[in-house]
């Protein structure tokens, strides 16, 4: 049996070890991400997270570890910004309001599929233009839901949060622990 992630996010390779443990093999997925016509954040989230686990090379034994992070503004899907003027629009919404980070986690071994959707609540502050430039800036948005990382210099946008810090970044730890152990990868083991 080997512990394949799925997964191009060093985020995701970081959050696995820190509940100890390091994949056989890491494979990302290359799967179509565009939204369907109507398609809720939630249910989208999940399905990718699912398509992404159904599209990594495995064993019938082998154990793939996927996962997909949504950021949701009521029923608007805030994706990867494709550009600075993106991430200016996305960062310029969420201020001064809440808005839902979703990390749907998708294990798969064979045929079978354990998943999980951790939905996070998370509240930024109204930003300046000072603030908007400085961050745009960092490049700190780029490759991330929603045009911010909860982990960086955006903490400073966060007054208030609910849920899961961890599936904020991109993998929930605790949930992600629980579809593996479900999935028979030993965890806890004395090296
Ligand atoms: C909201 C938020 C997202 N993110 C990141 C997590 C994910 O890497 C990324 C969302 O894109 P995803 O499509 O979930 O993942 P990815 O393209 O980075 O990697 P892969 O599909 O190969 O697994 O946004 C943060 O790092 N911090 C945050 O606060």
């Amino acid at each position: 049996m080997k512990l394949i992630l799925g997964s191009a996010s060093p985020r995701r390779k970081d959050l696995l070890a820190q509940i100890g443990l390091v994949p056989d093999a890491i494979l990302p997925p290359d799967i179509d991400e565009d939204p369907r016509r109507g398609e809720l954040p939630r249910p989208y989230c999940a399905r990718i997270a699912q398509e992404k686990a159904f599209a990594v090379p495995a064993g019938p034994e082998d154990v793939v570890l996927c996962a997909d992070t949504t950021v949701a503004l009521g029923r608007r899907i805030l994706g990867k910004p494709a550009s600075a003027a993106e991430a200016a629009k996305f960062l310029v919404l969420l201020g001064g309001r809440r808005h839902e980070v979703i990390t749907s986690v998708a294990v798969r071994k064979g045929e079978r599929l354990w998943t999980r959707d951790v939905v996070s609540v998370v509240k930024f502050k109204r930003l300046s233009d000072d603030e908007l430039n400085f961050y745009l800036a960092s490049n700190e948005w780029q490759g991330k839901a929603g045009g911010y990382g909860i982990q960086g210099l955006a903490g400073a946008f966060v007054t208030w949060m609910q849920g899961s810090f961890t599936g904020v970044v991109g993998l929930p730890v605790a949930e992600t622990a629980q579809l593996l152990a479900a999935a028979g990868v030993p965890l806890w083991r004395q090296a």
